[in-house]
C-alpha cells in the first residue's frame, strides 16, 4: 500500500498531535517542517494530509479537515507575539514571521480592522534575528516566539489574547487538512487517538522536550495542558468562520470556503456551513 505522507508543524504545540502517530497507522510518512512550508507542500501535492494554517485551508477551498482536532487558544497563546516598539495606534511598518500564514492574516485582521490602520508589511525570513529589523513591529510565532524577549521592543502583544479579547471566541491556528480524493481508509482513527494520547502524555512530552528547546519543563507542561487547546468543537468553529469573514473582508481569503469534514472518497459529505 503506497504511504500516505503527512506533514507536521515543528513546534512544541503539535507534539501531542503527533505522538505516536506512525505506530497507530503504519503506513503514514511523518515529516516536519515551518507551517507556512506545509501548506505550500499540501499545494505542491507533496503531502496528502497536513497540519495547516487555517487561512491556507480557506485559500486553498478543496480541503477537507479530521473532525475536532486543531491548534487553539481561548485566551492568551503565549507563543504568538506582536512586538513592538510603539503601541498599536502608531505601527505603521510591520515584519511577519515566514513561517506564519493565519498568524500574519491575523495581524492584518488586527490592526486594520480593529485598530484601523494600513501599515506596510514584511516577511522576516526564519533565519533573520528579529532583534535586527527596522520596522516598529515584528510578529514571531511558535518556539521562535516562546523564546523571544527583544529588549528593545516595549510592548509584547499576545495576538490570542487581543483576539479573543476583541471578539469573546477561542483562536483557531491549525487544523489537518486532507487534499480531496485521498483516502486515509483505516487510518484517519490515528489522528485522533494520537491526540488522546500526546494529551495523556504532555508531561512526558514537556520534560522530553524543554531541554532541546531551551525552556523550562513546567512552564512546557503548563502550555501544553492549560494554554494550547486541541479540541474543534463548535465554539472553535464560531472563532474560526468569524475569522474567516474578516479575513475574506480583507481579501486575505475566499468567501466561500466551506468547513467540511473529512470523508472517505465516495462517501456522502457532511457540510457544516
Ligand atoms: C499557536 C501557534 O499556532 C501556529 C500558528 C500558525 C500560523 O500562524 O500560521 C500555524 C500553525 C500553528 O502551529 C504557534 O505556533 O505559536
Amino acid at each position: 500500500m503506497p504511504s500516505i505522507r503527512v506533514g507536521a508543524v515543528n513546534y512544541l504545540n503539535s507534539k501531542p498531535l503527533v505522538e505516536g502517530l506512525t505506530e497507530f497507522a503504519g503506513d503514514l510518512d511523518l515529516s516536519l517542517d515551518l507551517p507556512s512550508r506545509l501548506a505550500d507542500q499540501m499545494a505542491a501535492h507533496e503531502l496528502e494530509v497536513g497540519l495547516i494554517p487555517v487561512i491556507e485551508f480557506l485559500r486553498a477551498e478543496s480541503y477537507s479537515f479530521i473532525p475536532n482536532i486543531g491548534i487553539t487558544s481561548h485566551g492568551p497563546v503565549l507563543s504568538v507575539t506582536l512586538f513592538s516598539r510603539v503601541p498599536w495606534k502608531d505601527v505603521r511598518t510591520v515584519s511577519l514571521d515566514e513561517g506564519s500564514r493565519t498568524s500574519a492574516a491575523l495581524t492584518r485582521i488586527l490592526l486594520e480592522h480593529r485598530h484601523r490602520l494600513t501599515p506596510q508589511y514584511r516577511q522576516l525570513p526564519i533565519d533573520e534575528p528579529a532583534e535586527a529589523v527596522s520596522t516598529d513591529a515584528v510578529l514571531l510565532i511558535g518556539d521562535r516566539a516562546m523564546k523571544a524577549c527583544l529588549p528593545g521592543f516595549e510592548f509584547a502583544y499576545d495576538l490570542g489574547h487581543e483576539w479573543n479579547e476583541w471578539t469573546g471566541l477561542p483562536m483557531v491556528f491549525a487544523l489537518w487538512a486532507v487534499r480531496e480524493g485521498v483516502d486515509l481508509a483505516s487510518s484517519e482513527v490515528a489522528f485522533a487517538q494520537a491526540k488522546q494520547l500526546g494529551l495523556r502524555r504532555a508531561g512526558v512530552i514537556a520534560t522530553r522536550e524543554a531541554a532541546a528547546l531551551g525552556l523550562d519543563a513546567g512552564f512546557c507542561r503548563r502550555y501544553l495542558t492549560n494554554i494550547i487547546r486541541y479540541d474543534l468543537g463548535p465554539r472553535e468553529l464560531a472563532g474560526l468562520r468569524r475569522y474567516h469573514e474578516l479575513a475574506a473582508d480583507l481579501g486575505a481569503a475566499p468567501r466561500g470556503t466551506n468547513l467540511v469534514h473529512y470523508h472517505r472518497p465516495h462517501l456522502v459529505e457532511s457540510r457544516q456551513r
